[in-house]
């Protein structure tokens, strides 16, 4: 059987140390199945595959000798050489990267915007000294001879005679709604669909014959002049900037469908919204339906949904998956006046749904990966009224500028809060950014008085929540039947998962379906599945998040367009996934909750027809995922200490303070995305301890090229506060930004800004690491050791719901396969009808009742636990340990200050995975009482 080598490396199976064990060796699971055979590989292919595994033969090296005299002329000559002289105490000369041209220019302008910036927050600032003491006349450095000048280096200073400047600015892209994604996300989450294909709303209108020109007012009545441009690119062949081969075809391909989209906006749709925005009737809101997107009627749910949110009221709305949330917010966008925000939790699902809007519906996108000139464009766009559905990320809520914006910005009508079980801790993805999406600060910031929220998976605990943060009225809650009831649901045992999914995808129905996905916990499986179905003739590719961007995408599209039949892939691929002909989704591992099986089942008959569910249930899988469920828990010592890191930060002046990630969670032995949980728990929980602000790469190394550290800190005040607080190392200069930002009083954002500029203009170049999480302290708390009680028993409330979400899965499962006495429908493997009971049962009842019921796990025991604990403590003393990190190992789960990359080659990792969590806690707690009683 396969073993994944990685996610907390809970089945590896190291026993590389001599550790005297005094349990017996576990059974070894049984190896993999023997690959098949290869298959011949044509002649053709042989040889070219011979061929290109044959040594490119060594091309004869160009001699650089010939290059030399026209760089060293040209460095030695006057006018390419930036004018000033340059003192570079650092040997840093040969960075210089910049035409000078560009120079003199960029660095005026922004010194004094800057300081101006500066001068207006610190009115004791004196412009003279900082800025404008005249810069004493340099010594001018010896010019380095041809020879101290790499190549490259004289190369880039030495452009053409008439070739254009180079350009330090990065890469635009096209300001179009969907290429407005970082180039790199846009093009992995587009999936390139067959033109007259079954893209749902255009295709349906045109075969409607509502094909005139579109005059929605609001909407196009400026095209941004990129988009113009683009279209004169396409015209004459060119393509799109910022794009490459494959991501400018597939992009622009995309455009091209909006903008073909575009001519089926038209004048009866403009009548309809008009007439629906007057009178919200089910009449006229049909009418504007079948004009706008083809469809004949509402489907259960969505006409209520839309006329609540057209009369401004707050609604809850849970529907199945696949039944069309995104209509309800769309065609509310088109009547409201004002602007729609939809917040969404995952780029690839924010990117898929601004594709699909109409075309009379003007999108754009902010996502927390965007760089600031895209972020810039968007807002152009926003102000000129060209954007009217808007999708964010939850993180965006964090950047204050983001919310400014709406100050003066059309006003939003609508907050659309997408995957909205996400707010809640109980749900099964919790998010904490969703946490700040609260009805208080959207009311107080935005001035939003209308939310709407969605959600296909949310159980009754999950929904109160939803709804007591977002403040929703009881009787706006719009639920149906979580479960569609055109997929048939299979479970069977599964002692050799890989055979029985080889047996399964030979045999009816799997074997004539089209579109399958299979869905593994681990990526390593993904990757080891597909491998094997190519092998065994069956098209498959594997999707995980471990994979490049370009690469999900790829595969995506490919599934799309159904040149590929098989996805073997992770959770990553779940959420939002909207393809209509997927006709079979197989469990190759358990889901960890009802809902996550009912979002990835929800992927299969999304175009109405029956479709096919079948999971292989197998119990080792099960307490292997239950082992890693105990990788976020935290002791209440460790969150002491944190805690203490965190406010003993100096704020006696409403200073930014910064937790680097990587450090911090090393050190408390706390996973980043707990940590951030906690801060995020520090700002919105009952009381507001502390304001987070987005987060920043912090240590910087500045290199100076241009003029020295010393005279540009006499005309630049941020570079004089980077020379006071940096260290040098290397001869560069490394410092905190948050430090420069407290210094000036100014935001992180001004630092990077102001550095840009400077980069921009060739003085420095810099580098950043150290992501950090960044905040400012608003109150100390009274009692630190409360606080960090409290707080550890919530994570540990959130923990044991993750647990119980995973038995109540798997309870149902395992019900379906021993308990079902196979009435009312189910027979053989085929367990719709039970299924399904036990799912509307999970999603209805309260989740105490619900996890009593599911709950009755019986956790294996062992004699050895407590002797085995002994020999590791003893083996490897050398260690600090707490009885988590200790049950953590016995369990196979890799932790910051434990990582799997050390530990899983120990002989007790991933040993006792069938032993209850708390169980080797306490036993390790036990063992490390008695080493600290005889003084080890
Ligand atoms: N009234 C309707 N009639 C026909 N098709 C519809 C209707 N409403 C929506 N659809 C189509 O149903 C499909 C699914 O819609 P959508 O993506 O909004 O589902 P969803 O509820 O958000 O699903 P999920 O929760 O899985 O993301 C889309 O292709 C959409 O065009």
């Amino acid at each position: 059987m396969y073993s994944p080598p990685h996610a907390g490396g809970s089945d590896s199976e190291g026993s590389l140390l001599s550790d005297v064990s005094a349990s017996p060796p576990r059974a070894r699971s049984p190896p993999p199945p023997p690959p098949p055979k290869p298959r011949p590989i044509p002649k053709h292919t042989a040889a070219a595959a011979a061929k290109s595994n044959r040594r490119p033969k060594p091309k004869p090296k160009a001699n650089p000798k010939p290059a030399a005299p026209a760089c060293a002329a040209a460095a030695a000559s006057p006018p390419i050489l930036p004018t000033v002289a340059l003192s570079d105490p650092h040997g840093l000369a040969s960075r210089i990267a910049v035409a000078p041209a560009l120079v003199a220019a960029t660095s005026t302008v922004s010194s004094s915007s800057f300081r101006r910036l500066v001068q207006s927050r610190n009115p004791s600032f004196h412009p003279v000294t900082a800025f404008s003491a005249p810069a004493p006349a340099p010594t001018p450095a010896p010019a380095p001879t041809p020879d101290e000048i790499p190549t490259a280096a004289v190369a880039a200073q030495c452009p053409a005679p008439d070739a254009p400047p180079p350009r330090a600015r990065p890469k635009r892209v096209h300001p179009n709604s969907v290429s407005e994604v970082p180039a790199a996300a846009a093009e992995a989450e587009l999936p390139k669909r067959p033109r007259g294909g079954g893209e749902g709303n255009f295709v349906r209108l045109n075969i409607n014959g509502y094909g005139r020109k579109r005059t929605f007012r609001n909407s196009h009545a400026r095209r941004p002049t990129k988009y113009r441009s683009w279209r004169r690119q396409r015209a004459g062949g060119v393509k799109p900037q910022g794009c490459g081969e494959e991501e400018g075809d597939f992009v622009a391909e995309a455009l091209m469908e909006r903008e073909n989209k575009g001519a089926v906006g038209d004048v009866g749709v403009l009548k309809a919204v008009e007439a629906a925005r007057e009178d919200p009737s089910e009449q006229n809101l049909e009418s504007l339906l079948r004009l706008a997107y083809g469809y004949e009627s509402f489907r259960e749910g969505q006409l209520e949904a839309i006329q609540k949110v057209v009369a401004g009221e707050s609604t809850m709305l849970v529907l199945p998956t696949g039944a069309g949330k995104s209509l309800c917010y769309q065609i509310p966008a088109m009547i409201l006046s004002g602007l729609t925000l939809v917040v969404s939790p995952l780029l690839s699902l924010m990117v898929d749904q601004l594709r699909k809007l109409p075309a009379f519906l003007p999108g754009g996108l902010l996502a927390s990966s965007q760089t600031s000139d895209e972020f810039h464009e968007t807002l152009q766009r926003l102000r000129g009224g060209d954007i009217k559905v808007l999708f964010v990320s939850p993180e965006r809520f964090l950047n204050e500028e983001f919310l400014l914006i709406f100050k003066d910005v059309l006003p939003i009508s609508l907050v659309a809060i997408d995957e909205a079980h996400c707010i809640s801790e109980w749900s099964h993805n919790f998010r904490p950014s969703y946490l700040r999406l609260r009805a208080s600060l959207l009311r107080r910031k935005l001035n939003v008085q209308c939310i709407l929220a969605m959600t296909a998976t949310a159980t009754t605990q999950t929904l109160k929540e939803i709804v007591n943060a977002l403040e929703i009225p009881s009787d706006n809650l719009i639920k149906t039947s979580q479960i569609r009831d055109n997929l048939q649901l299979s479970i069977s045992m599964s002692d050799n998962r890989l055979k029985d999914l080889m047996l399964l995808l030979k045999s009816s129905p799997f074997v004539d379906m089209r579109s399958i996905i299979i869905y593994c916990k681990f990526q390593g499986e993904t990757d080891y599945i597909s491998k094997y179905l190519c092998d065994s003739n069956i098209s498959a590719k594997s999707y995980h998040s471990g994979l490049p961007m370009k690469n999900r995408s790829r595969v995506q599209e490919l599934f799309c367009s159904n040149k590929i039949r098989v996805v073997v892939a992770t959770v990553a691929f779940g959420m939002g996934l909207d393809k209509s002909d997927v006709e079979g989704v197989i469990h190759y591992s358990l889901p960890e909750s009802l809902e996550e099986y009912v979002q990835e089942t929800g992927r299969a008959g999304r175009d109405g027809r029956l479709s096919h569910c079948h999971l292989l249930l197998d119990s080792t899988t099960f307490y292997k995922i239950r082992s890693l469920s105990h990788g976020d828990g935290v002791d209440e010592y460790a969150m002491s200490k944190f805690l203490y890191q965190v406010f003993s930060c100096d704020n006696s002046t409403g200073s930014i303070c910064s937790l680097a990630k990587e450090l911090t969670s090393r050190k408390f032995d706390i996973k980043e995305e707990v940590l951030l949980t906690v801060l995020t728990q520090l700002e919105i929980g009952g009381q507001q301890y502390l304001r987070l602000l987005p987060q920043f790469s912090v240590t910087c190394t500045l290199y100076f090229h241009k003029t020295s550290p010393q005279l540009l800190a006499d005309k630049d005040v941020l570079v004089r506060s980077v020379l006071n607080k940096s260290e040098t190392k290397d001869g560069n200069f490394v410092f905190d930004i948050t430090k420069i930002a407290n210094d000036l009083n100014i935001t992180l954002n001004e630092v990077i800004d102001h550095l840009q500029q400077l980069k921009f203009s060739g003085e420095i170049s810099f580098e950043l690491k150290d992501p950090a999480y960044c905040y400012v302290i608003l109150k100390k708390p009274d009692d630190l050791n409360t606080l960090s009680a409290n707080i550890t028993k919530w994570l540990s409330e959130v923990e044991c719901s993750k647990i119980m979400k995973l038995d109540a899965m798997f309870a149902v499962a395992n019900f379906a396969v021993k308990g079902c006495e196979r009435t009312d429908g189910c027979s053989g493997s085929q367990h719709t009808q039970c299924i399904q009971k036990k799912i509307m049962d999970y999603f209805s009842k309260n989740e105490a009742t619900t996890y009593n019921d599911y709950c009755a796990q019986p956790h294996k025991g062992s004699p050895f636990l407590q002797a085995d604990i002994k020999v590791f403590l003893q083996s490897n003393s050398f260690a600090k340990f707490t009885p988590r990190a200790v049950a953590r190992i016995m369990h196979g789960i890799s932790s910051p200050g434990f990582p799997s990359a050390t530990w899983s080659k120990n002989h007790f990792w991933g040993r006792y995975v069938e032993v209850d969590f708390p169980v080797v806690m306490e036993a390790a707690k036990a063992e490390l009482v008695k080493l600290v009683g005889k003084g080890e």
